[in-house]
């Protein structure tokens, strides 16, 4: 029996176009004498729909789709499509409007409906907000040549309740041990699983955990692209019932990859297993480059702007639309002040020159004079200080603006982590733009990519394929790699002059943001209680800025953005 695992990019609420993405990869599936194609969980609207989900007509369109698409499949292939599902006793009981479902497609009709049955609503997740829980357990018999095989459908979360898996527990409801109960010969997974760093490694040990436990065959489809601030990985997997990986697809990147099930051996049949990304920083090089590139092309851009400070952070952030949408799509600003270094010009242009963009140099001194002729009587008797240094990234933000309203480019910002963290960006500066690219990237790891960077374009044929250079050089100059980080914005000033180191600073924050730690457990793991009072009070007073900020690209598992709720006028910071 032949399955075909359809890793897909959807847009989200392209109906038609995720529709046509699916029947490609229908067609394609049955010339290969498939039997069941397997696409990922709300294939046919992308996942996440968020609130297009409340509007009736959308899931309307969506029924209309799906049957049109029924007619358009081919005969004899049975398909498995993602779809919301009307809930009709919404209303009742408090109910929910909607399924998270999975319809069966079979020669021109749809013959089941499946609903998930674990609803996520943790951290990025809020299907609760939508969809009613499924009760029943989800399995189908699928007949083919006179041969026929017992499936278990499962739906992203319905896999995570793997009992002793997350410690010794056991779940209320595991929709796998249900369906494998009910005499499932094979349990699919239908997922759109977001990618954080070192995801896959998890959920493969999770599947094999499961197939090993109701010693099942497991196939797992997964999402692959990004969806505004969510990048899926792809990487979809199928274990026999022992565990052991017999495919995997690529990473990264749409596939449909085929799978046998040797029905006298009751096993699949091991074929092609794509290998993972093997270090950290591999991962998110990959992720944030799927991330700008499906970003621009699902928001209808193709050039991207960067301002080039000659720093490391706009650095890597100009490496990474390139790699995303090629050398002629990018633009670097150079704006420098008479407080910018003679390096933050050469840097800079050396970094353009290594990665083949154009350069654009705008020098803003006569716009400051211009702020302070203005501000002069107003600002009598006070002392320069932060206003000054704001209105200099204002300048080069509204300039940056500018140039994407005339040429239409996106403006990617460049905040990392830890500055995003500690409230160390200018509001309508800086922090302009449309894409907050590394905005879940430490400082201490922007460097670790960087040094990954030039190592890979060094001693491999490509960085992953993406930027093509001369393989002699470096990517990121040497002098931006071990100059100080500096805004620049008056003389000599440098990041260490108000921020702790940034080894510590991104320990402190990582306690603070991804482990929820206290003020005491992190003075308690060593840190000096005045460096994290004082972290403790930046990262809860910078709140306002962060909600102000451009959608941030994920990698973490606790990224600012939707996965990220903190209120602003609060009083608790301990
Ligand atoms: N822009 C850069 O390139 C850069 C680089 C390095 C460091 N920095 C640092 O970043 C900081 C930027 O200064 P900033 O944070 O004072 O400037 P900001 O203008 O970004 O934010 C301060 C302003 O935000 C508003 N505000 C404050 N609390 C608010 C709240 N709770 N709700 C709504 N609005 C609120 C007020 O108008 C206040 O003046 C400085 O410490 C600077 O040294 C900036
Ligand atoms: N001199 C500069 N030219 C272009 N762009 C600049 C310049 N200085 C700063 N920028 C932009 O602002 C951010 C933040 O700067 P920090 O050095 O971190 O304060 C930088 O990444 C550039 O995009
Ligand atoms: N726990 C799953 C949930 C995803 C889903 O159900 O959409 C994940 O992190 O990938
Ligand atoms: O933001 P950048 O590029 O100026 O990097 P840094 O802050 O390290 O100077």
């Amino acid at each position: 029996m032949k399955f075909a695992i359809a890793q897909l990019d959807p847009t989200v609420g392209d109906l038609t176009g995720n529709a046509q993405q699916i029947l490609a990869a229908a067609q394609n599936a049955a010339e290969q004498g498939v039997h069941l194609l397997l696409t990922p969980e709300l294939s046919l609207c992308g996942y996440p729909p968020r609130d297009l989900l409340l509007r009736p007509g959308f899931i309307q369109q969506m029924q209309t789709v799906l049957e049109k698409l029924a007619k358009d499949l081919p005969q004899g292939l049975t398909t498995l499509i993602g779809l919301a599902q009307p809930n009709t006793d919404a209303g009742n009981k408090g109910q929910k409007p909607l399924y998270n479902s999975m319809a069966l497609l079979e020669n021109g009709t749809i013959k089941t409906v499946f609903h998930k049955r674990l609803l996520p609503t943790y951290d990025v997740f809020d299907e609760d907000r939508y969809f009613e829980s499924g009760t029943d357990p989800n399995h189908f018999t699928l007949e083919a040549g006179g041969s026929s095989l017992h499936i278990g459908v499962t739906i992203c979360e319905d896999l995570w309740n793997e009992d002793d898996f997350w410690g010794q527990r056991t779940y209320k409801v595991n929709p796998t041990a249900e369906v494998v109960a009910a005499g499932v010969d094979l349990v699919v997974n239908l997922s759109a699983s977001p990618f954080t760093v070192g995801k896959q490694a998890l959920r493969e040990k999770m599947i094999a955990h499961a197939a090993r436990q109701h010693s099942c065959p497991i196939i797992y489809v997964n999402q692959v692209g990004s969806n505004d601030d969510l990048i899926f990985d792809g990487c979809s997997v199928a274990m026999d019932r022992q565990g052991t990986v017999v495919s995997r697809s690529t990473s990264f990147q749409p596939a449909v990859q085929i799978v046998d099930y040797d029905l006298e051996q009751q096993t699949l049949v091991p074929g092609t297993i794509h290998p993972l990304l093997d270090t950290p920083e591999a991962e998110i090089w990959s992720a944030l480059v799927l991330g700008v590139k499906d970003y621009s092309r699902k928001c209808g851009f193709s050039k991207a702007v960067v301002g080039l400070s000659g720093g490391i952070d706009s650095a890597l952030v100009a490496a990474i639309a390139t790699a995303a949408l090629g050398p002629d799509n990018v633009l670097g600003v150079l704006m420098p002040s008479p407080y910018s270094s003679d390096h933050s010009i050469s840097d800079a242009e050396k970094l353009a020159h290594n990665l083949g963009i154009t350069t654009q140099k705008l020098p803003i001194g006569e716009l400051m004079a211009g702020y302070d002729n203005t501000l002069l009587d107003l600002f009598t008797g006070t002392e320069p200080g932060v206003t000054e240094e704001n209105l200099q990234s204002r300048i080069r933000g509204n300039l940056l603006m500018a140039i994407t309203n005339k040429f239409g480019h996106l403006l990617l910002s460049t905040g990392n982590k830890s500055e995003m963290a500690v409230g160390y960006c200018t509001l309508y500066g800086d922090m302009n733009g449309g894409l907050a690219v590394i905005a879940d990237v430490p400082k201490t790891q922007v460097y670790s990519l960087c040094h990954w960077l030039n190592h890979c374009i060094q001693t491999t044929d490509t960085a992953l394929g993406l930027i093509e250079c001369d393989r002699k050089t470096e990517i990121i100059p040497n002098n931006i790699l071990t100059k100080p980080p500096s805004a620049e914005l008056r003389p000599d000033q440098v990041d260490q002059d108000s921020l702790p180191p940034y080894d510590i600073l991104d320990d402190i924050l990582e306690r603070l943001i991804q482990r929820h730690q206290s003020t005491d457990d992190i003075v308690t793991a060593g840190h000096d209680p005045t460096v994290v009072g004082k972290i403790v009070r930046l990262l809860t007073r910078a709140e306002f800025k962060r909600r102000q900020a451009p959608p941030v690209l994920k990698v973490t598992d606790r990224a600012f953005g939707l996965g990220w709720r903190m209120p602003i006028a609060s009083r608790w910071s301990t």
